[in-house]
């Protein structure tokens, strides 16, 4: 049997070269690449894209669009790791432990979206809360996050490789929170896919490291009638999960996985395709808080496009994670 073939195209990005180091070593997929001084040629990049199994997408939205538009036949599938076509009509929403039925939807697409990093670790807290409506859709839901500067591609590293150069003259380049405008690119995608009634506020932050980071999710659980009990809340989340490898939920008070019994830090699952859920919770104040911990180049964007991949070419899905 021949091998699928897939063209990563942006094969040199930040999340592409990731893509591509997972699959480089695999011997039951072919690899196709365009010539370096034609990555950008779009009658290059249109001739392989229309000649392979799969094509993976790791552009910014506008050549992802373009890119998409220069396939012209429905034997190629789409993989696209962009934020172009998350909460387009015709696309499937690659994320497979978050509903019911969704590997099956995903296995049968031709165009499949790659979920955010972000999206990825709230929708993985939330979805089941709503899903099992324990917290209903018409929650105010906040997020909090922040992330390793390699969430901004190429050209956020080497501003942090310019700071750090800088560091040596004594200037420093601290964590900070940032989309102060509001209606940061994620947010249509979280509201879409949680199934809350409105959209939720989300704060993301960068901090001076690389890759990882955390999703966080206060619940003011004292704003409703009927407050769930932090055990109710993480019997539901576990139960959701209990037959997923990547979606991992923490143990319930259990403070093994923190670091010294009581840090929570962004990197433990760095260079996996896991995003860990916890729930902290006081019955007695009624307060809770979700946290999602992932690699934002794991499970929040290449280890989940392989992932995707895996399942659109009807292969074991943790095949080369
Ligand atoms: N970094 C992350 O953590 C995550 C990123 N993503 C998404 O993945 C996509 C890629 O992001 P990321 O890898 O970080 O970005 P990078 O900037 O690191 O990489 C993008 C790549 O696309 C290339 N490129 C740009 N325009 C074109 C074009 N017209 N034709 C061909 N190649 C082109 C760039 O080349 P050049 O550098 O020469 O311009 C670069 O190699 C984005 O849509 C991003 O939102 C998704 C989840 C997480
Ligand atoms: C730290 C940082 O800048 N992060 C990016 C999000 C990562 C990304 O590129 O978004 P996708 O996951 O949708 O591709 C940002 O906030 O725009």
């Amino acid at each position: 049997m021949n091998k699928p073939k897939i063209f990563i195209d942006g094969e040199s990005g930040t999340t592409g070269l990731q893509i591509y180091s997972r699959l480089n070593q695999r011997d039951d997929i072919e690899l196709v690449s365009i010539e370096a001084s034609k990555r950008k040629d779009a009658h290059e990049r249109a001739k392989l894209l229309n000649c392979v199994d799969v094509a993976i997408l790791c552009l910014p939205d506008d050549a992802a669009r373009e890119a998409v538009s220069l396939v012209n036949t429905s034997q190629v599938k789409i993989l696209d790791a962009s934020t172009a076509y998350r909460t387009a009509s015709g696309w499937v929403y690659g994320f497979p432990e978050l509903n019911p039925g969704q590997r099956e939807k995903i296995a049968n697409a031709q165009f499949v979206s790659n979920p955010g990093c972000y999206p990825t670790g709230f929708l993985a807290c939330v979805r089941p809360l709503i899903a099992k409506g324990l917290i209903p859709a018409t929650f105010p839901m906040t997020i909090n996050a922040v992330s390793g500067y390699s969430g901004g591609g190429k050209s956020m590293i080497q501003k942090y490789d310019l700071f750090h150069e800088e560091e040596q003259d004594g200037s420093t380049y601290p964590y900070g929170i940032y989309g102060l405008q509001f209606g940061h690119k994620h947010v249509k995608e979280m509201h879409q896919h949680s199934g809350l009634a409105s959209p939720p506020l989300f704060i993301p932050a960068v901090g001076d490291f690389e890759q990882g980071m955390l999703v966080q999710i206060p619940l003011p659980l004292w704003t409703l009638d009927h407050p769930p009990s932090g055990e109710e809340i993480y019997q539901a989340i576990a139960q959701y999960y209990q037959a997923e490898k990547f979606v991992q939920v923490a143990p319930f008070k259990d403070a093994s996985l923190l670091r010294d019994g009581t840090f929570l830090d962004t990197t433990a699952v760095n260079g996996t395709n896991v995003v860990q859920v916890f729930v902290f919770a006081n019955d007695n104040t009624k307060e809770a808080l979700l946290v999602a911990r992932l690699d934002n180049l794991g499970k929040g964007a290449s280890g989940a496009a392989v992932q995707n991949l895996n399942i659109m070419l009807g292969l074991p899905e943790e095949l080369g994670l």
